[in-house]
């Protein structure tokens, strides 16, 4: 594992409540690693840790068993992030952005020159070199700041919900570039409250609620046990009194004119069913199968990831 996080504590000045506990997890060269959750989980939080905008209260993070703040100072260009905000200058040509950039990260002479074509290429910007920052739309100022990101080959990318107000077009562009990147051997975080987006490219994931990590694993892994029947009844009352009979067999939400359960054992299933009967509802649909992860997150929390 390149990046190993354990037991990360962090509470902002004059806050209540921790915006992490307890957060561990790790990540490898190679792997798009989702971390998943809603407004609130923690997930800027955590990046902004991991590139030394916050500094660290309690917790360890390495990567290939380095302490972060020694790999700070014996190479910085290692971890690199592609901020939900514009990360460049405004007044500045892509190219003149990407210049100022790379000298800053100390490429010189021909070694430049190369890796600002080849992120231009990567972040597909032929076509505006010369034009200023500030007059790009938004899918391609997010793309700038990838651009930038990608200029010193860093072993770790954070990505902080990249695709947020960008033109699909474009975000389908992030999102093949992200998978990429970490074909070529980088390794990736991605966070987002898109489940979608989730799912689509990550090898992992990682939900993050209010601060602590839900459930990690591959998605299948994640998914498996995650089974859920949904079930409908005839009776405006349906849900008063589906819920607590329910919520007897696992975790119930309600959902539309019915009821969600999560049940990870099909072989409950009849008993289910019968109990349900057993009351007098009339049952107006019965769907059981493997869910979502946004099912999964509404199963583990009885909430749902875009409240
Ligand atoms: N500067 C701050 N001062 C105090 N509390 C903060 C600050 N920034 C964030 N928080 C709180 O810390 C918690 C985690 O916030 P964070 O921004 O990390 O979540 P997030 O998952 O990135 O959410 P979003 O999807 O909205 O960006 C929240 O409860 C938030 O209100």
């Amino acid at each position: 594992m390149m990046l190993s996080i354990r037991d990360l504590n962090f509470r902002y000045p004059g806050a209540s409540a921790d915006a992490l506990e307890q957060v561990s997890l790790s990540a490898a060269r190679g792997e798009v690693l989702g971390l998943l959750g809603p407004n609130g989980a923690g997930k800027t939080t955590l990046i902004a840790q991991l590139v030394g905008m916050l500094a660290m209260q309690r917790g360890e993070i390495e990567i290939d068993g380095q302490p972060l703040e020694q790999l700070r100072l014996t190479r910085p260009t290692c971890i690199a992030i592609a901020p939900q905000e514009y990360a460049f200058y405004p007044t500045l040509s892509v190219l003149e952005n990407l210049d100022c950039f790379a000298g800053v990260g100390g490429l010189r002479g021909s070694e430049k020159a190369e890796r600002i074509d080849a992120c231009i290429a990567l972040a597909q910007l032929q076509n505006y070199r010369k034009v200023q920052g500030q007059r790009l739309s938004g899918g391609l100022k997010r793309r700038l700041n990838m651009a930038i990101a990608m200029l010193h080959r860093p072993e770790l990318v954070l990505f902080d919900e990249p695709t947020v107000g960008v033109d699909p077009q474009s975000r389908a562009f992030l999102l093949e570039a992200v998978k990429q990147l970490a074909r070529e051997g980088s390794a990736v975080i991605y966070t987002s409250h898109y489940m979608e987006e989730v799912q689509a490219i990550a090898d992992r994931i990682v939900v993050l609620d209010q601060g602590r990590v839900l459930c990690q694993g591959t998605l299948q892994d994640l998914l498996v046990g995650a089974a859920t029947l949904y079930v409908e009844v005839d009776d405006d009352t349906a849900q008063e009194r589906l819920v607590p009979l329910l919520s007897g067999f696992g975790p119930t939400n309600v959902q539309g004119r019915g009821a969600l359960l999560a049940i990870a054992d099909p072989e409950q299933l009849p008993e289910v069913l019968r109990s349900i009967a057993g009351t007098g509802l009339r049952l107006r649909q019965a769907r059981y199968g493997q869910t979502d992860l946004e099912q999964l997150f509404m199963s583990l929390t009885h909430r749902s990831l875009r409240d």
